[in-house]
């Protein structure tokens, strides 16, 4: 494409599931399969990002903190992400696919932590009043899979990875209850069958949603 040539604006689709659900693998194949149909695409994550949201990632991962502070310093981090990454990039016409977005706000603090949903609602007006993923893709799991995943990663774990099972499944809960208020936008994929299964159930979803 030529400089200054019109390009329509991009698409953003996010991933979303509980810790250990598996999105994370499948970041790099969507990214390929959207390159290889011709987008230009950027692969981001929250909370982070930038800079600055990647230093609050650090604090919200590891820093005990009240769940209020928790929920406005995701947002905080999603201010800066939308204003330096996001938003550019859609309007020069490229996708982005984004690890986690505002459903994880709505199903972790809100589902896990017990914001109020009005508290949740007003932030996202707040913040991204006029916007939504084009496509969010909830990597479905019972929470004692997931958690069985992580536990054989030899690793120490963040604060939301510690949490007791009770906690990932109020997660799990909000996820799917987001998910059936916006049947259009969220797509669940079943995340417990083997990631090649998984990897052709994403593309196609893709193909049939976005392409
Ligand atoms: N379909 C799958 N079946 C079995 N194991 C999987 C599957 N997908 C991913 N895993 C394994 O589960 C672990 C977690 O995967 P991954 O990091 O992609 O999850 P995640 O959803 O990004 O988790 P988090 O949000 O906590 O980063 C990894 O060790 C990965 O190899
Ligand atoms: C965006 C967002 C994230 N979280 C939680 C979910 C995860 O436990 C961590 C992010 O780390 P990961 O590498 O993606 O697993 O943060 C949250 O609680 N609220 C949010 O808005």
């Amino acid at each position: 494409m030529s400089q200054g040539e019109y390009k329509p604006r991009g698409k953003l689709i996010t991933f979303e599931g509980i810790d250990g659900a598996g999105k994370s693998s499948h970041l790099a194949d969507v990214a390929a399969f959207l390159g290889n149909h011709g987008r230009t695409v950027l692969v981001t994550r929250e909370p982070g990002g930038t800079p600055l949201g990647e230093k609050l990632r650090e604090l919200l991962l590891h820093q005990a903190m009240h769940f209020e502070t928790e929920a406005l310093l995701m947002f905080a981090a999603r201010r800066e992400h939308l204003e330096r990454v996001i938003e550019p990039a859609l309007e020069r016409g490229d996708w982005v696919v984004c690890d986690r977005f505002s459903d994880a706000t709505y199903a972790y603090q809100s589902g896990g932590r017990g914001l109020d949903r009005l508290k949740f609602v007003q932030l996202e007006q707040w913040v991204h009043p006029h916007l939504q993923p084009d496509l969010t893709l909830l990597f479905d799991l019972p929470s004692v899979i997931a958690g069985r995943r992580i536990a054989v990663q030899a690793r120490d774990l963040d604060r939301f990875e510690q949490e007791r099972a009770d906690f990932h499944e109020r997660v799990r809960h909000a996820y799917l209850e987001r998910a059936a208020a916006a049947p259009q936008r969220m797509q669940v994929i079943d995340a417990a069958q083997a990631p090649e299964v998984i990897r052709k159930l994403i593309q196609e979803t893709i193909a049939r949603h976005c392409l």
